[in-house]
């Protein structure tokens, strides 16, 4: 199978509390984003990689990626993840799956992408997670209103892989409804579709405040 992947790299890192986007911070020399890249880059099935960045680092993305054949969109991001992905999605043509992959998570593995891959062209519709290892509960203003089923809560990571027009009927299907939401999935259940699990791995780490960083190394010395 084939495959186009989007990348949405425009956010501002305000967790991060760097002062700049974090996915330029170098890891092991070189910025996080060519690390996340570099994954789509080296596999054969993956034929279009699109960017979605902040515009006043467009020409510091063009110039990282000056040497991509597959890098073959780098878009102007937007105010949420899902604007950013869609100044992408709208430029992609000819795709029978996407992807859709954060720019801030280097540590994916080809076992992840082998099990998306098997599973979207099974069903159309394919994330990746892991179990939870804390309990978790439901709670409002500082009260406990319920505790989850920890056998069937998963936090969820990305990839996120779907068919290329469920995905455009489904962002298209947000916009009109002015769905707020934090992953793509979210997008394709609210069109009633059933979407399919597959297992990440724990290191599949975003990027998101200081202490991940100190992991990304630990991560990195580790493989
Ligand atoms: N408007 C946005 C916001 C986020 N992202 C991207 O979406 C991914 C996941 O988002 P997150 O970890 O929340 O990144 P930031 O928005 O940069 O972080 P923060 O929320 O701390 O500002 C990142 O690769 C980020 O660059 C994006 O392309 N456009
Ligand atoms: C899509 C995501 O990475 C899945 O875990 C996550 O929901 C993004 O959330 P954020 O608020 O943009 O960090």
């Amino acid at each position: 199978m084939k495959y186009t992947v989007i990348i949405p790299a425009a956010g501002l890192g305000t967790r991060m509390g760097l002062g700049f986007n974090k996915v330029l911070l170098e890891i092991n020399g070189e910025p996080v984003i060519k690390h996340t890249v570099r994954h789509f880059e080296e596999d054969p099935d993956c034929e279009a990689i699109h960017l979605a960045v902040r515009i006043e680092e467009t020409a510091v993305m063009k110039e990282l990626f000056s040497d991509s054949d597959k890098v073959s969109g780098i878009h102007a991001g937007g105010a949420e993840r899902q604007d950013s992905i869609y100044n992408a999605l709208v430029n992609v043509r000819g795709a029978d799956y996407i992807f859709v992959h954060d720019g801030a998570r280097p540590f994916l593995t080809n076992d992840v992408l082998s099990r998306l891959k098997r599973k979207v062209k099974e069903t159309g519709a394919a994330i990746c997670g892991v179990k939870t290892k804390d309990t978790l509960k439901r709670v409002v203003d500082g009260k406990v209103k319920e505790t989850l089923r920890r056998d069937e809560v998963i936090a969820v990571h990305t990839p996120q892989a779907f068919d290329c027009s469920l995905l455009k009927q489904a962002y298209e299907h947000a916009r009109q409804n002015k769905l707020e939401v934090t992953d793509d999935s979210m997008m394709v259940e609210a069109l009633g579709k059933e979407v399919y699990l597959v297992e990440s791995t724990y290191d599949n780490i975003k990027i998101t405040t200081s202490e991940d960083l100190q992991l990304a190394h630990m991560i990195l010395k580790g493989k």
